[in-house]
């Protein structure tokens, strides 16, 4: 055999194709120096081998793809979309997730970018509302408590397939799941964004769809009655969108104090707006079906707490949007606004804000007291109070006219009226509007079409402070109900517990009894319900009418949660208290 040593030509090229086959010289040199053998003279064929294994894979590769795409059905979710949280959810409660080789472990299942981290807690095993848990904590405290911290440490864990394909049976059917990782796109300072496939044999995806409800069902059954709660808010994409943020059990609309017939005129307009008959009505007779609402007063008198019992009270979701925000740009409040289901409340909080406040003209309304404005604003409530749909302006001049510049002072009066009641604004949601100055307010916002109906809060009457006494302290049905049943139970645990040390010999010292330790940490005292009247009377003396928000009164009784006879005598104590702090704090603002 002959040796032929590497030419100059030959090696020249080395360094080159190291850049492409990084230690290719290194192997080179070993051929040349121990076997004699110039491997660089093979390059151009191995070069040429790759380049056919490559463009024949990538043609089997392709012709798989389009036999897949043929004879395969595939639905695409994306990250961007509650259906991923959906199926997610789904996916995590199926067994092949847990028996699955390649998971992600995560302690929630939603996407993210579309579900809010606090929700997360949402499905944990929240037991604080189980009798069990209540008989320990009337026994013992201390020890309940630290048993229930131990086990909110320990946050669920959610399995999930990890990224790649999966396989598994529904309803008979051999479905492929599919979890790919977009890596192209960061996703705010989190991980990139996922996408999710779920393939079925065939070329109907029928059962995909089926599927994908009975993951939504499954999603949407776990809430229950509550009331669901979306923000809207900027995602890491740095757009805005609708963020769901919590679910809250439904707020009793008996708990809201506020005059019995503009809370029932208010629920019972909604009803009306909702009833199918009243949107054929509004769409035969060419008026946008949109129904808008304006809550008004002092800070802390039930504006929110209606909007929340109403929507629980009708099971609608409540999308909230604060016009506060120092983010929210007219855009965005458009988009936000555009993307709205079909029935639904939107909360916009704070209609007063900076921007919406500068009027058109500034010889509009003058500004005058809280209290005198409050009066204005409830005779004209009254006036408006109609579930007759109002006539639409005959002119939308209004919406045009605003010379005001909303340059960094939030959503202008101009762009709001257009977002509200603009040709693309969607129909079929019911705006509910509060501030706590409408005095503040351009006549534009709430004229009929835009607010169809103004509800007035103020500072508690004599009637609210007494209904706000009965709320905190009347026996309730359901807490009498099940208070007996615990005492109930741990009678019988406590009977039991005789038994076995009367067995034991154990005639010893005896601790407190059970059921008069849950009594007393339950049942404010055994008055009966005419006597808690009687107490609201003489409670309702003590304090000056028109003076406190219900939120200072509720503040106040919670105190005294225990015992309403000291919440009475206390009562003066408290105003006085509460009239010098309130003047302090004048005297510092000035
Ligand atoms: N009319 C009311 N009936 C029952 N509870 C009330 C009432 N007003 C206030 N509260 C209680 O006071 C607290 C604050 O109420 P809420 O948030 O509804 O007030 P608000 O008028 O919306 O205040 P803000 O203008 O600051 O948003 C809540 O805990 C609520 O239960």
């Amino acid at each position: 055999m002959s040796y032929a040593a590497p030419t100059q030509n030959s090696l020249t090229g080395i360094p080159m194709v190291d850049t492409y086959l990084s230690g290719f010289s290194v192997i080179s040199m070993f051929f040349s120096q121990y076997l004699h053998m110039d491997i660089s003279a093979y390059i151009s064929l191995v070069f040429l081998l790759a380049t056919v294994v490559a463009t024949v894979r990538l043609r089997v590769e392709t012709v798989m793809e389009k036999f897949r795409g043929y004879f395969t059905s595939t639905i695409e979710v994306r990250m961007d979309d509650e259906v991923f949280s959906y199926l997610m959810f789904w996916i995590s409660r199926q067994r092949f997730s847990q028996k699955s080789t390649r998971v992600v472990a995560s302690t929630r299942t939603n996407s993210g970018y579309y579900y809010y981290s606090d929700d997360s807690d949402e499905d944990s095993d929240d037991s604080d509302d189980d009798e069990g848990d209540m008989v320990s904590a009337s026994n013992d405290f201390d020890s309940y408590w630290e048993k229930r911290v131990g086990k909110d440490k320990l946050k669920p864990l959610r399995i999930t397939p990890a990224e790649g394909t999966h396989n598994f049976r529904f309803r008979n059917y051999r479905i492929t799941f599919r979890r790919e990782r977009e890596e192209k796109r960061q996703f705010g300072w989190g991980s990139p964004p996922e996408k999710l496939y779920i393939s079925c044999f065939g070329r109907n995806p029928d059962i995909l769809k089926d599927l994908l409800l009975e993951a939504q069902k499954m999603y949407v059954d776990r809430d229950g009655d509550r009331t669901i709660i979306y923000r809207g808010q900027r995602n890491s994409d740095a757009c805005f969108d609708w963020t769901r943020c919590m679910a809250r059990s439904p707020r009793p609309l008996s708990t809201v104090v506020l005059d019995e017939g503009q809370k029932s005129a208010f629920i019972s307009d909604i009803k009306e707006y909702l009833h199918p008959y009243t949107r054929r009505w509004y769409s035969n007779r060419g008026i946008p079906y949109r129904r808008g609402y304006m809550l008004h007063g002092p800070p802390g008198t039930g504006k929110s707490s209606l909007c929340f019992a109403a929507a629980g009270t009708m099971h609608l979701k409540i999308y909230l949007i604060s016009l506060n925000s120092k983010t929210l740009t007219e855009d965005a409040l458009a988009t936000l606004f555009q993307s709205l289901p079909r029935r639904c409340i939107v909360l916009l909080e704070d209609v007063d804000a900076a921007g919406v406040a500068n009027k058109r003209s500034n010889s509009t309304t003058p500004s005058t007291g809280t209290n005198s404005t409050s009066t204005e604003a409830s005779a004209s409530a009254e006036q408006k109070n109609t579930s007759t749909p109002a006539p639409e302006s005959p002119s939308d001049g209004d919406k045009t006219e605003n010379t005001d510049s909303s340059a960094n002072q939030g959503v202008s009066l101009s762009a709001l009226l257009n977002i509200i009641d603009g040709v693309a604004s969607s129909e079929g949601r019911i705006l509910v509007m509060t501030t706590n100055h409408i005095e503040k307010l351009d006549p534009a916002l709430l004229r009929p079409g835009r607010v169809d109906m103004t509800v007035a809060f103020g500072y508690s009457d004599r009637e609210t402070l007494k209904d706000l006494f009965l709320a905190i302290y009347a026996p309730l049905a359901c807490e009498i109900k099940s208070t007996s049943a615990i005492s109930r139970a741990a009678a019988v645990r406590e009977q039991e517990n005789g038994k076995l040390s009367l067995l034991k010999g154990h005639a010893g010292r005896r601790t407190p009894s059970t059921s008069s330790n849950i009594s007393q940490t339950f049942s404010v005292q055994s008055s009966s319900e005419e006597e808690i009247r009687q107490m609201a009377e003489e409670f309702a003396d003590r304090i000056p009418s028109g003076e406190f928000t219900p939120a200072e009164i509720q503040g106040f009784l919670l105190l005294h949660k225990k015992s309403p006879q000291n919440a009475i005598e206390e009562a003066s104590m408290w105003v006085q208290q509460t009239r010098d702090n309130k003047a302090q704090q004048q005297t510092n603002g000035d």
